[in-house]
């Protein structure tokens, strides 16, 4: 069930109990009011008759209760029941010898009449006549004195029967609630759509929004209307969504700062921090998956090792500081001459070592001879007027030695041979 449906049925209830109850209230009591009321009057009228009746006339001797019927008409109705007749009408006998007169309508009541022993006279459909009053009713019995003499005893228990006025009295009430009942139905139905749309439209848009949040929007607004209890959850609902988003936003912003930062710890964990070239693990690491490469596929692989000539001496005579720029250029030279292929690694003091992938022996020799020779003919006087700077180099390609570091061992041998062999050279070895 919808809550529009719950709302509206909520409102026709409650409408509907509130007018039965008023209205019920109100009807019965009323009712019991008007009663009350003219079954006092009644009592008095009929009392006062039958005292009347009795004083003049024996009932038995009088035949009983057709007398006191025509004496009744003859007294005219109780006062408010019927319209009085017009004067000199008024309590005139009916004429002899046209027996019954004509009756004017039932009297609003009939109320029970016993004689002085409790025998019922008048039993108003309750009681037979002549049968014994019952105790019950004796004790509400009025006793009707003729001459200081009970004779006669009245009692207010009597049936009703409500004149045409009061009918219709009861009848507009009734007609009345009717109306009521209807009224409320309407306005409950009424109201009903009037609120729960407002109603339904918020948390339609709420609804809408936390979808669209749990798709990954997190920053959603809903229109806040009014200043009611479903306005204040709109409107907490957005400082929420605001919240979160910003949060998200601050999350994902340091998430990213922490990822640049571990990428840039890496990124120096892999590089030498004077030459910018990658550094010995690094090297070993790649070189190792270089050689697995290339005797998986059968492919040449060339290592070399360089060493820059006298670097002692250059720290000595020139200063550390000069030593750490011919380092650098160093680095520079052998990085601006590799393919992107190629393996390039500070290996730690003044050597440099490097992979090359896909290449032959004398192709390598040939790369490392004019490496060297730029070392060489790099204009180190701009450096320092004295400075000059030379490498020797040793190149191994046999993927027989069984590993990358075999291999580098190798050309370490091989750049021993060159340095021992006059310096400024390369060795290589198939
Ligand atoms: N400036 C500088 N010097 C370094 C650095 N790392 C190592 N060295 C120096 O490099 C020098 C290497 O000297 P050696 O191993 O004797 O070799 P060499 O003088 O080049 O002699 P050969 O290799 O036989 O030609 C040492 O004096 C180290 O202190 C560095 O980062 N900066």
């Amino acid at each position: 069930m919808s809550l529009r449906t719950k709302f509206m049925l909520a409102l026709l209830l409650t409408g509907l109990a509130a007018v039965a109850m008023v209205g019920g209230l109100a009807y019965a009591g009323m009712t019991k009011k008007v009663d009350s009321l003219r079954r006092e009057r009644a009592a008095e009228h009929f009392h006062a008759a039958v005292t009347a009746y009795l004083a003049q006339y024996d009932w038995k001797a009088n035949h009983g209760k057709e007398g006191f019927d025509d004496f009744m008409l003859s007294r005219g109705p109780l006062a408010g029941d019927r319209p009085p007749p017009p004067d000199g009408e008024r309590r005139r006998p009916p004429p002899p010898g046209e027996g019954r007169p004509e009756r004017r309508g039932e009297p609003p009541y009939h109320f029970i009449l016993a004689d002085q022993d409790y025998r019922v006279l008048l039993g108003a459909g309750v009681y037979e006549h002549g049968e014994l009053l019952p105790e019950a009713a004796r004790k509400d019995a009025r006793a009707v004195e003729v001459q200081g003499r009970v004779v006669a005893y009245v009692s207010p228990e009597g049936v009703i029967t409500p004149s045409k006025q009061e009918l219709q009295y009861l009848a507009a009430m009734r007609d009345a609630l009717w109306f009521g009942v209807s009224g409320a139905a309407v306005l409950a139905l009424v109201l009903g759509v009037l609120l729960s749309r407002g109603l339904g439209r918020t948390l339609g848009h709420l609804t809408g929004a936390v979808r669209a949040m749990h798709g990954g929007s997190l920053l959603q607004r809903v229109p806040v209307e009014g200043k009611d209890e479903v306005a204040e959850l709109a409107a907490a609902f957005n400082a929420m969504s605001e919240k979160l988003a910003r949060t998200h936003e601050e999350l994902s912003e340091s998430h990213h700062t922490i990822l640049t930062q571990a990428e840039q710890m890496r990124e120096l964990s892999v590089r030498d921090a004077l030459t910018k070239l990658h550094n010995r693990r690094h090297f070993d690491e790649q070189a190792s998956s270089l050689f697995s490469h290339a005797v998986r596929h059968k492919r040449p692989l060339s290592v070399v090792i360089g060493d820059i000539d006298f670097f002692k001496k250059i720290n000595d005579q020139f200063s550390h500081a000069t030593g750490d720029v011919v380092l650098r250029q160093v680095g520079e030279i052998l990085r601006g001459h590799m393919r992107l292929s190629d393996l390039v690694a500070r290996y730690g003091g003044e050597e440099f070592v490097i992979a090359f992938p896909e290449t032959e022996l004398p192709q390598a020799a040939a790369l490392c001879d004019k490496l060297r020779a730029m070392i060489e003919a790099f204009p180190w006087h701009q450096v320092h007027p004295e400075l000059k700077v030379t490498m020797s180099m040793g190149v191994y390609a046999d993927l027989a030695a069984g590993t990358a570091e075999a291999m580098l061992q190798k050309a370490d041998a091989l750049l021993y041979r060159a340095k021992e062999t006059g310096r400024n050279r390369v060795c290589f070895a198939a």
